[in-house]
């Protein structure tokens, strides 16, 4: 298998996705439209191409904190019953085009009440968007299962309240719960009490841990909090120490590092969200390289499509070209995530066998 996978062909491939933003991923082209019927004016540019531009650019930032605050323009328009369906389905059919099975969607629904909306109403608005978009996608023959993350906001103080909201809505799409917003100086443990309650429930979450801030962040993450998985958790590299940066075997394992390889703990590596946070310096020399050479855990997922201006197969292939990955890896980092996925065993299983690895047996025939 030495033909590198080229662009299309990854495209092609069924890939899964367990970190990607509703607010985070919008076409610019639907904000500027639900700008106009919601009457919000502060839109930084007034045409899809320079909004988009706008957005990447703005993300580029080298700093999580100003990243993030380019979400006050996507959130600014998700304030309405119908502004949410349709972002949601929209989200669907694109992550279908692109080639993606199986998605894990994330959102805040507090931050979508601006305009009067009650946290359930925000909940059943996008699950009726996803179930829709997944109805258009099956249509045009590239079906999709679109799971939910509920989000809380770490500076907040309604995890709690969230937490319950996702185990309320557990049987109708939402498959887990998740915190996120700035890193430092709100850590994981702020929002003990959501996790104990989730814990009790028997339900599934990640914590956005280890992106701008560093392995305590992680340590309590899993310590104190019990994560499933961990959102980037690309800082883990911090308790790693290689003698020859091209020889994993020369690596040394701290306890946390070796925990979470032992237990198997999935990472949602986002790379070019990292890149744009400085949470990694660039693409070529992302933590990826050496977590998947030590066998890690490791899934490849694109955090904010809108900001970085990226697809997941545009994740993949950057990957492809940075780091020599063939058929093989690609497949590897894809069953892992489907692995990792917040959904019933069974059903995990069934993707894998019914349509990972057909596809990918498919394509590799296709380019022996
Ligand atoms: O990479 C991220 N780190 C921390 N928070 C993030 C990241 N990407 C998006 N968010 C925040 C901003 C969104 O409004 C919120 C819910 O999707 O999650
Ligand atoms: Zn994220």
């Amino acid at each position: 298998m030495s033909r590198k996978p080229t662009p299309e062909q990854i495209r092609r491939a069924p890939k899964v996705l367990l970190h990607d933003h509703l607010d985070g991923g919008l076409r610019p082209e639907t904000i500027i439209e639900l700008a106009d019927t919601v009457g919000y004016t502060g839109l930084p540019a007034a045409d899809p191409a320079t909004l988009g531009a706008w957005f990447t650019s703005a993300a580029d930032s080298g700093s999580l904190d100003r990243y993030l605050e380019t979400f006050r323009h996507t959130v600014g328009v998700m304030q309405t019953r119908g502004a949410l369906e349709r972002v949601a389905a929209e989200c669907a059919e694109d992550l279908a085009a692109d080639g993606v099975v199986y998605a894990e969607v994330r959102y805040a629904p507090e931050q979508h009440l601006t305009e009067g909306l009650r946290l359930e109403e925000v909940v059943e608005a996008v699950q009726a968007g996803f179930a829709a978009g997944c109805r258009r996608a099956a249509e045009r023959g590239t079906p999709i299962r679109v799971g939910t993350l509920l989000t809380a906001m770490r500076h907040a103080a309604r995890s709690r309240e969230i937490a319950e909201l996702a185990v309320r809505y557990r049987d109708e799409g939402v498959v887990g719960f998740d915190i996120a917003g700035a890193e430092a100086g709100y850590p994981p443990t702020r929002h003990l009490d959501a996790f104990e309650y989730l814990r009790r429930e028997n339900a599934h979450f990640t914590i956005h841990a280890g992106e701008a801030f560093g392995l305590p962040s992680i340590w309590e993450a899993l310590q104190w909090c019990g994560a499933d998985r961990l959102g980037h958790g690309v800082r883990i590299v911090d308790d790693i120490t290689v003698d020859d940066a091209r020889d994993a075997d020369g690596a040394r394992l701290g306890r946390l590092a070796a925990y979470v390889r032992d237990k198997r703990i999935p990472l949602e590596m986002c790379p070019s969200s990292n890149v744009q946070t400085g949470a990694a310096d660039s693409i070529a020399t992302h933590p990826i390289g050496l977590l998947r050479r030590l066998r890690f855990r490791v899934t490849v997922n694109t955090d904010n499509r809108l900001l970085g201006g990226v697809t997941l197969s545009d994740e993949l292939a950057a990957l492809v070209d940075a780091f020599g990955y063939d058929w093989d890896d690609l497949e590897w980092f894809t069953v892992n995530a489907m692995k990792s996925a917040f959904l019933p065993f069974d059903e995990r299983l069934a993707l894998i066998n019914g349509r990972i690895k057909p596809g990918f047996a498919q394509l590799k025939w296709a380019v022996r």
